[in-house]
């Protein structure tokens, strides 16, 4: 939400799910502080190399992985959701983590689970806040749902060693540090690196450093005043703010390059002419994203599929602080207000013929990108997502790398509107699955 209504709709609701600590969840100042701390953090001058270092990284297994599986029809989000795992990890460690770390199983595991969240696992962890709602709800403890705590439990554990080791390499001298920093499950893995993984040929990865000082997203987020002064309470903030990385980030961005690669599929003559621009501006060379401007259709087509894709098609919840009138309608104070991305996009006054797969919607008359007004897909205003700049450029390297090497195809005949989905938080496609075959025509 934007201008003054925008400023009276920052919170998020209170309520019996909300956890109050974080970025997703949070309120007030606790959240001010942390969207201030992660964003400076963000913004570093070599965070667009971090993370095209990190996802060419896991690209390489991917296109291994499309290549070994040709002509045969492959869910896309079993391939898929590593990348998008390792991008967030890599990101906030400095390293991504090798393909035989211990850790990377478990937090893949981890998000698997986040991925299934569902509102059955979101009722059950009310009603474990809740004791009264116990009986009412206590059918659903006998269904396979996902175990929000545990999980969340699992990450946090993950998310304490990682911030330890971050604060010894920040400090060495720092004593508490090193009294924490016992060795544990995955301490052999430590001393691995995952350049260590690579082998002469292959990707020329190098420890992504995320400023001059060569320091890491964590580093650089407990550098910061908020997070200087080690408590108990800035150690709860700091840990639900890095576990919205992963709650809010891999399924989202999984979700989004699903949708991406079924329109390409279900497109051939779009999928054909991105393919022509990728092959006349990258050739055989890495793909870059300062390509991006040089490759307006293949953004186009990215940002339809988000279009009609809609990730997160109503948004979070905001609550209004006071009472607002916006357009008329005037919103009492303490009211739960959700946008629905999933309209905006749909409407056909901003859209003509909404359902269509149009990526000329998103390029100008001169032939470059452009965002139409009415697309949102990653919110607005203060609250916008503090991930669209990482999701921008994975699902431009993941589509682009994979176009260039491959042609796609739909598994069945089903068109893009008959295919099931979950509408949760995050929307996202059932066990898509599609066809990779070579190309037939490539640079
Ligand atoms: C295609 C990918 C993505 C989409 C479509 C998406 C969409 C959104 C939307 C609609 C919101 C809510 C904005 C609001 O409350 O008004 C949001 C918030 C958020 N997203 Fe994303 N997101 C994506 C990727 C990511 C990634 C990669 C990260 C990881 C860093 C991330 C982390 C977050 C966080 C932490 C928030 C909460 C921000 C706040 O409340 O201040 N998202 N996202």
């Amino acid at each position: 939400m934007e201008g003054a209504a925008g400023e009276l709709l920052l919170d998020r609701p209170p309520g019996p799910g909300a956890i109050g600590e974080g970025l997703l969840f949070g309120s007030g100042e606790n959240w001010q502080k942390n969207k201030t701390a992660t964003l400076r953090a963000l913004h570093a001058a070599t965070f667009v190399q971090a993370m095209e270092d990190v996802v060419h990284f896991e690209l390489r297994e991917v296109l291994q992985t499309l290549q070994a599986k040709l002509g045969q029809k492959v869910m896309v989000g079993d391939v898929l959701i590593g990348p998008c795992v390792n991008s967030i990890v890599g990101l906030l460690k400095g390293d991504p983590l090798a393909m035989d770390d211990p850790d990377r199983r478990e937090v893949l595991l981890i998000s698997q689970n986040l991925a299934r969240c569902d509102l059955a696992s979101l009722l059950q962890l009310i009603s474990l806040k809740h004791p009264m709602l116990r009986l009412p709800l206590s059918f659903l403890f006998c269904t396979s749902i996902v175990n929000i705590p545990a999980t969340a439990k699992r990450l946090h554990g993950l998310l304490r060693k990682w911030i330890r080791e971050s604060r010894t390499e920040t400090d060495p001298s720092d004593s508490s540090c090193r009294e924490s920093a016992a060795p544990d499950a995955s301490s052999a893995s430590q001393e691995k690196s995952p350049s260590a993984a690579l082998t002469s040929g292959q990707w020329n990865f190098s420890k992504m450093s995320l400023n001059e000082e060569n320091e890491s997203t964590l580093q650089r987020i407990l550098k910061q005043p908020e997070f200087v002064k080690v408590t108990e309470k800035t150690d709860i903030e700091l840990i639900q703010s890095l576990t919205d990385f992963f709650f809010g980030g891999v399924t989202s961005t999984l979700s989004g390059a699903e949708f991406v690669l079924m329109y390409l599929s279900k497109n051939p003559d779009a999928r054909r002419t991105a393919q022509k621009e990728i092959d006349a501006v990258a050739g055989n060379e890495d793909i870059r994203w300062s390509m991006k401007d040089q490759m307006p259709f293949l953004r186009a087509c990215i940002a339809e599929a988000l279009r009609l894709g809609c990730v997160t098609p109503s948004s979070l919840p905001h609550v209004a602080l006071k009472e607002i009138q916006i357009e008329g309608y005037s919103i009492p104070e303490g009211t739960t207000v959700m946008a629905s991305i999933y309209s905006l996009h749909r409407d056909p006054e901003l859209f003509a013929e909404p359902e269509e797969f149009r990526p000329d919607r998103h390029l100008d008359s001169e032939g470059r990108f452009k965002q139409p007004h009415s697309y949102r897909p990653f919110g607005i205003g203060a609250r916008r997502c503090v991930g669209e700049a990482m999701a921008d450029i994975q699902l431009f390297l993941y589509t682009a790398s994979i176009l260039r090497q491959f042609d796609i195809e739909p598994a069945d005949s089903r068109s893009a509107q008959d295919l099931e989905t979950h509408m949760r938080i995050v929307h996202r496609l059932i066990d898509l699955q599609c066809v990779f075959t070579e190309r037939k025509n490539s640079c």
